[in-house]
């Protein structure tokens, strides 16, 4: 079942990846999701349509919301620039325990901040950490928090003209008021990428990239 994999991609990891290589983590990752079991990462193919969108923003602060095993974590922070800030935050500990793990071997402790708690409440903290805006934020965690967290990053400030939400599975699981929310905002312009779900090359998923106009 699901529940546990993130304990037995963490045995597999120690057992087979190159430390200090993030690139070999992915790579890593996403064998052991193809030929063992699939786990909810964002994957190698939307996550070549993630990596595209953070090297056309080149983003010096980033926020990713659902950590879960630090897989995209790492293909984010491959792509920043050295000045950069990157946050992930994840409310389950036993995930971020993990995703700690694989951070560290992977060797990119110094390039990620993980924050451990629900993301409504840690929104709020980062005015008060030094960060004035997110250049761009990628919103994978729970599909029920994606509007409200998206209106919340808004209310606190945190969002600046250009700002650019990367949000995963808005077609499955799908997440049809952020959907709505987002694309029926004025102060958003959004693009669809189309694609399919992570390891399921039989299962359409898609990625929505919009940008903050303000
Ligand atoms: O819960 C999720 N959070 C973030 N990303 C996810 C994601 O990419 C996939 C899935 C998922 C995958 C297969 C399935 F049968 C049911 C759900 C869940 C999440
Ligand atoms: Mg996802």
């Amino acid at each position: 079942t699901a529940e546990g994999f993130h304990l037995r991609l963490l045995e597999h990891v120690r057992k087979t990846v190159k430390p200090g290589d993030a690139s070999n983590m992915i790579a890593t990752i996403d064998n052991y999701c193809y030929t063992v079991e699939s786990g909810m990462n964002v994957g190698d193919v939307k996550g070549k349509i993630l990596d595209d969108i953070v090297l056309e923003t080149n983003p010096t602060t980033v926020l990713e919301l659902g950590t879960f095993c630090g897989y995209s974590a790492l293909r984010i922070a491959r792509n920043l620039p050295e000045n950069s800030r990157f946050f992930t935050v994840e409310f389950n500990p036993e995930h971020a325990a993990v995703a700690k793990e694989i951070i560290h071997t992977a060797g990119m402790d110094d390039k990620i901040q993980m924050l451990i708690g629900p993301s409504q409440e840690m929104i709020p903290q980062f005015k008060g950490m030094g960060v004035s805006h997110f250049d761009l934020v990628f919103v994978d965690h729970e599909k029920d928090l994606y509007k409200p967290d998206v209106i919340l990053l808004e209310k606190e400030g945190l969002l600046k003209k250009g700002s650019v939400i990367v949000a995963d599975n808005v077609v499955y699981p799908g997440s049809p008021d952020y959907i709505d929310y987002v694309r029926n905002n004025p102060k958003f312009k959004s693009t669809n990428y189309m694609s399919e779900l992570e390891y399921h090359k039989d299962v359409v998923d898609a990625i929505e990239k919009s940008i903050y106009i303000g």
